[in-house]
């Protein structure tokens, strides 16, 4: 299982993970290219989620030629992904070839850029829009969003995630690139949470943007700016 145990979170290890989050850094990749990449990299981090976190049974099969036994993925169809607009759309794009059949939920949180980062490291959060499917006790619920750095967007999408509905059985925060703080915020308000990330990067600039990052993700992909 290429997930590398790093105490406060995960990090997915695949080699075409790490060579594609290094594409869409590149400043010089544009805008067709980067959502390109979110999406590639949507598609690597569910299989690797599939492959490092969800059981398979042995199931009777029949070939044009004989009779077999083969494996199936369990729970496929008890995948809710939760996508935070807006940066996290082409990111989900990804993330539903590995899961076709998985409920949606849609949040759009957005930080106040213009209110700034406070001095504990938190910027306010906007939610404008929430349509969220049922969670039941039985359900892998993965919440996606490419960009992990103060924590405060992620915190707010989990209030309302976990709002009034059963525990699911395995909860994702899943990242193509986090910051440290942004990881141990969450950790420590939602321990039932399991964080994973391509990679960890190394702090938040005065602006609470990833360092050395991607940039704006949402910008780039949507072309805002
Ligand atoms: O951990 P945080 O400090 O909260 O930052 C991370 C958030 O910032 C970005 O969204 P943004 O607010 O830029 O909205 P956008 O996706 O619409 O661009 C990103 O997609 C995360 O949602
Ligand atoms: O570095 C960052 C931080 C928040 N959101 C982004 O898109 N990038
Ligand atoms: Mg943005």
């Amino acid at each position: 299982m290429p997930i590398e145990d790093r105490d406060d979170a995960y990090v997915l290890t695949h080699a075409l993970a790490k060579d594609t989050l290094s594409r869409i850094r590149d400043k010089n990749t544009e805008q067709v290219g980067f959502r390109k990449g979110l999406v590639k990299l949507g598609r690597i981090c569910g299989y690797e989620i599939i492959d490092g976190a969800m059981e398979t049974e042995y199931v009777a099969i029949e070939t044009p030629l004989e009779e077999t036994t083969g494996e199936r993925v369990k729970g496929l169809d008890d995948v809710v992904i939760i996508n935070v607009l807006r940066a996290a759309t082409p990111f989900v794009e990804g993330l539903l070839k590995a899961f076709p059949r998985a409920k949606q939920g849609v949040i759009s949180a957005g930080r106040d850029e213009e209110a700034g980062m406070n001095d504990d490291g938190e910027f306010p959060i906007t939610v404008d829009y929430v349509k969220l499917p049922e969670i039941t006790e039985d359900d892998t619920v993965i919440i996606a969003d490419p960009m992990l750095a103060t924590g405060s967007t992620m915190c707010t999408v989990l209030d309302h995630v976990l709002d009034d509905q059963p525990s699911p059985e395995d909860l994702f925060v899943l990242s193509a690139v986090s910051a440290p703080a942004g990881l141990l915020r969450v950790a420590d308000e939602f321990p039932q949470a399991d964080l994973l990330t391509v990679s960890i990067d190394d702090y938040l600039n005065d602006d609470g943007f990833i360092i050395p990052g991607l940039g704006d993700a949402g910008d780039r992909a949507f072309r805002t700016q």
